[in-house]
């Protein structure tokens, strides 16, 4: 079989973590074609995030060089676990060197020029992978499998140039295949790639935004025709929700790719929202493994599933959005709607979900957090009947999934009717005729409550 096989961060959290990963990889190896993708180590990417803003916001060189301190010991000690061969090791120390010293110019860079692109930070943020990807590699080297360590772009992943969400270019699958295949039936080596970074026709590096690497692994499976794509998590595989949220959520041993996609679009973070896209056409299946529970049998995504009495199949939670409101008098509404989202795509700004009110007096738009104030300054001199724009902030949005839902009357009310008795308080409502999903906005204090009552109301949890 071809296999990619994507280790997120958690999965690669140390050195021993690493190893542990390397080892799975060797476990697979005899007999199959594998990619391997790797995440940066748990925790990294946020760390390079709050770096770049520090030394744009609140120069300090002092700050970088612990920084960079940290960074150097967090990388060595987990080489120091994962690759017990000392010539490997000296290797991918140097290699750790070069990386970190450029990561300080870059961010010496910021400091001095107290300016911080959307170029300039996914630059910053590929670092976490581009140290991870030589690690891993390495370790797999040592454990006596022959494996070679790829950046995105040097792997084919080319993007434009939407710093922070790079969309891939469609040349990218051709480009995918000409650099890896060969690695694969030629060499007969295993790639290890950096998730979640591409780069653009130029060169320049991109993000294809939090949680990419999903989304790296099911774009190589596409280019190269490969039979799974394995997605090794630190869950058992996708649940009926967060299991943070609800810690008896149940296992989902197989799911469409259409109820997934609408969970990660709704903010289960068990994939990236777009990560279905490119091995859907090619009907590619894609398994949820728990990377510290191997033998456990996942979840497996694909295109048709054995159907199940469940109506409602899981809950997801996004938080940290907020609504913006357009409202005014006899306008007209497509005329409005048309230069509304042209406005919205223009400024770049995630449209998570939409309602509009049916005497058409009232449009409401749920976006990002940190997209609403520059969604607000899009659309304040919208013309044409509006008489304002306004913005609901700390909001949640519950997205309830399932295909037995379509054609099932009663769901939408048993849903509200349970929230009504528990008092939360319903700010918006959307379900698409799909009927696969009915998605609702609450205050963001309520968000978790709300996930809990309609787990119990639907009988979702582990009996
Ligand atoms: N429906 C769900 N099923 C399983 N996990 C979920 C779900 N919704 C959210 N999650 C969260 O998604 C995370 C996925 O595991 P993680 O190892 O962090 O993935 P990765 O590092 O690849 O992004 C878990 O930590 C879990 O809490
Ligand atoms: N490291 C990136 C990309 C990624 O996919 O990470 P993870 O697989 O840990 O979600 C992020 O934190 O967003």
């Amino acid at each position: 079989m071809r296999i990619v096989m994507k280790f997120g961060g958690a999965s690669v959290k140390d050195g021993k973590n690493i190893l542990h990963c390397a080892n799975l990889v060797k476990k697979f190896a005899r007999g199959n074609e594998i990619v391997v993708v790797t995440s940066a180590m748990y925790g990294v990417t946020d760390s390079l995030l709050h770096a770049a803003k520090k030394c744009c916001n609140d120069p300090s060189p002092g700050f970088i060089k612990l920084f960079i301190a940290e960074m150097t010991k967090k990388h060595y000690d987990a080489v120091n676990e994962a690759v017990k061969n000392e010539e490997i090791k000296s290797k991918v120390l140097s290699r750790i060197d070069k990386l970190l010293d450029e990561l300080e110019k870059v961010l010496l860079g910021i400091n001095y020029l107290g300016e911080l692109t959307p170029r300039s930070l996914d630059y910053i943020l590929s670092f976490g992978e581009r140290l991870t990807a030589p690690i891993l590699s390495a370790s797999l080297l040592s454990t006596g499998v022959d494996s070679l360590s790829l950046e995105g772009g040097d792997a084919g992943i080319i993007t434009d140039d939407n710093y922070g969400r790079g969309k891939p270019l469609p040349d990218t699958y051709g480009t995918i295949k000409s650099r890896i295949e060969p690695l694969l039936t030629i060499k007969k080596t295993i790639p290890v790639v950096t998730g979640f970074i591409g780069v653009t026709k130029h060169g320049t590096i991109t993000t294809l935004g939090r949680g990419g690497s999903d989304l790296s692994a099911t774009l190589i499976a596409a280019a190269l025709n490969a039979d799974e794509v394995w997605l090794w998590k630190e869950v058992d595989g996708v649940m009926t929700t967060d299991p943070k949220i609800v810690p008896e959520a149940r296992l989902i041993p197989e799911i469409s790719y259409q109820e997934a996609m609408e969970l990660s679009h709704f903010g289960a973070k068990i994939l990236h929202p777009r990560a279905l896209e490119p091995v859907m056409k090619k009907r590619i299946p894609v398994r949820i493994k728990n990377t510290f529970n191997p033998d456990a049998e996942g979840t497996v995504i694909k295109e048709r599933v054995s159907s199940t009495k469940d109506i409602v199949k899981a809950l997801s939670l996004i938080e940290k959005v907020g609504v913006v409101n357009i409202s005014g008098a006899g306008f007209d509404f497509a005329d409005v709607m048309a230069d509304v989202f042209k406005r919205l795509s223009e400024e770049r700004v995630n449209v998570i979900m939409v309602s509009q009110s049916s005497s058409e007096l009232n449009l409401s738009i749920v976006v990002d957090e940190a997209d609403i104030d520059r969604a607000i300054k899009a659309l304040g001199d919208l013309v044409n009947g509006i008489s304002s724009v306004s913005k609901i902030e700390n909001i949640a949005v519950i997205s309830a999934v399932g295909a037995g839902m379509a054609g099932t009357p009663g769901v939408a009310g048993r849903i509200f009717s349970a929230l009504g008795k528990s008092r939360i308080n319903v700010i918006m409502i959307s379900q698409s005729c799909s009927e696969f999903n009915v998605s609702f906005a609450v205050t963001q204090e309520d968000g978790k409550r709300a996930v809990k009552i309609l787990h119990d109301e639907f009988g979702l949890a582990r009996k």
